[in-house]
């Protein structure tokens, strides 16, 4: 049996959600963007996906100075909002620590700083929401939400979970040995979150990640040690993270799926073949259909009279300025994947 969680807070109605009698300025969906590959694919069918389920909130994309500008311009036809950020980048001799497509993403730590939102909900672009899911706005405020991750693929390899067989996911078919202590606490996985922004967070993360090592999954795994705390746990259904239909399927009802996550190796899918290991599964050709059938949905294309008014800033932040050298340091963004 899988840790228990607590379900009925999160609790949808399909109702749109009372946001729309708030007004916008409470809440928003934030993505993160890199590089100039097809990333930016993901966001847009995202942006579709959240305008299908008639989400009352806006999609923020949180940007990297390496977006390029016909990038930027098909997000703004979508009706995102575009904020630019500077990345964040470990020092270089520590960089080897953490899986080299994860290093970017210590860039995404800066939502934090979006203070006009109170409530946002983090979303990679390799995600798609498939039920509106507007009620987590309403969750108390003061912890991060997310789902439990999975240790079972191969990516997890070096890890020590996957070395003694262990899963947070299934406790019990391979118990923590004894002999090691308390097993990990609860790991998210961190394509998916809410949170509240905070300035003051974000400072706190700038002295945290001068003495943190830089480890495999990168800022996921730094997100995991700081929230620690102050986790709660989603249902799987708010981010399923599709190796769970191999891995756990007795975890998951897939009828009750409302945001799927394609990072399973092979799933991305604008880049799907169905050759890597478990694609050629049948759920994972539904759930690859589904994101094509919203991507190519032209009703679904953004229809305001303007693109969204957006509020482009490239924050040259005085709080990375006044960090202590060498630890964390500014550095060009690598060229994304
Ligand atoms: O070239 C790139 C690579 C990544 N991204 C952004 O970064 C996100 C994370 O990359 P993936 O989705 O490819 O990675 P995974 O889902 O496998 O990674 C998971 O682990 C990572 C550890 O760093 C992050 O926490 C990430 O949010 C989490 O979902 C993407 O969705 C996208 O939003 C880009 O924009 N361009
Ligand atoms: O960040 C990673 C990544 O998203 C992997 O694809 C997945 O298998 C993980 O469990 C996760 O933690
Ligand atoms: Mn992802």
């Amino acid at each position: 049996m899988a840790p228990e969680v607590p379900v009925d807070v999160f609790k949808g109605t399909n109702k749109v959600s009372t946001a729309l009698n708030k007004g916008y300025s409470k809440g928003a969906f934030v993505t993160f963007l890199a590089g100039n590959g097809d990333y930016v694919k993901g966001v847009v069918c995202l942006a579709k996906g959240l305008r299908k389920v008639k989400s009352a909130y806006p999609l923020v994309v949180a940007m990297l100075p390496d977006v390029p500008e016909e990038h930027r311009e098909i997000l703004r036809s979508q009706g995102c909002i575009l904020r630019e950020i500077e990345p964040i980048y470990p020092p270089e001799n520590e960089v080897q620590f953490a899986m080299a497509h994860f290093v970017i993403n210590y860039s995404k730590l800066r939502i934090w700083n979006f203070e006009e939102y109170k409530k946002m909900i983090y979303l990679d672009a390799d995600i798609q929401v498939f039920e509106n899911i507007d009620h987590l706005f309403d969750t108390p405020d003061g912890y991060l939400y997310a789902t439990m991750d999975c240790f079972c693929e191969k990516l997890w390899s070096q890890s020590l979970q996957f070395k003694v067989g262990y899963c947070q996911q299934c406790p019990d078919r391979m118990p923590w040995p004894v002999d090691m202590g308390s097993p990990p606490p609860l790991y998210f996985n961190a394509g998916m979150f809410v949170f509240n922004p905070s300035r003051s967070t974000f400072d706190k993360f700038l002295e945290a990640l001068c003495v943190t090592p830089v480890t495999p999954f990168a800022e996921q795994d730094f997100l995991n040690m700081f929230f620690e705390k102050v986790y709660k746990p989603l249902p799987l259904e708010f981010n399923l993270i599709l190796a769970m239909l191999w891995r756990h399927p007795e975890n998951m009802d897939i009828e009750k799926v409302k945001v799927a996550h394609y990072c399973a190796t092979g799933s991305k899918p604008w880049r799907y073949t169905g050759k890597e290991l478990y694609m050629d599964r049948e759920d994972i050709k539904m759930f690859v259909k589904k994101w094509w059938d919203i991507y190519n949905d032209e009703s679904l294309d953004f229809k305001g009279e303007n693109p969204v008014s957006e509020e482009e800033t490239c924050s040259k932040s005085s709080i990375m300025a006044s960090m202590p050298e060498p630890t964390i340091s500014y550095i060009r963004a690598p060229t994304a994947a």
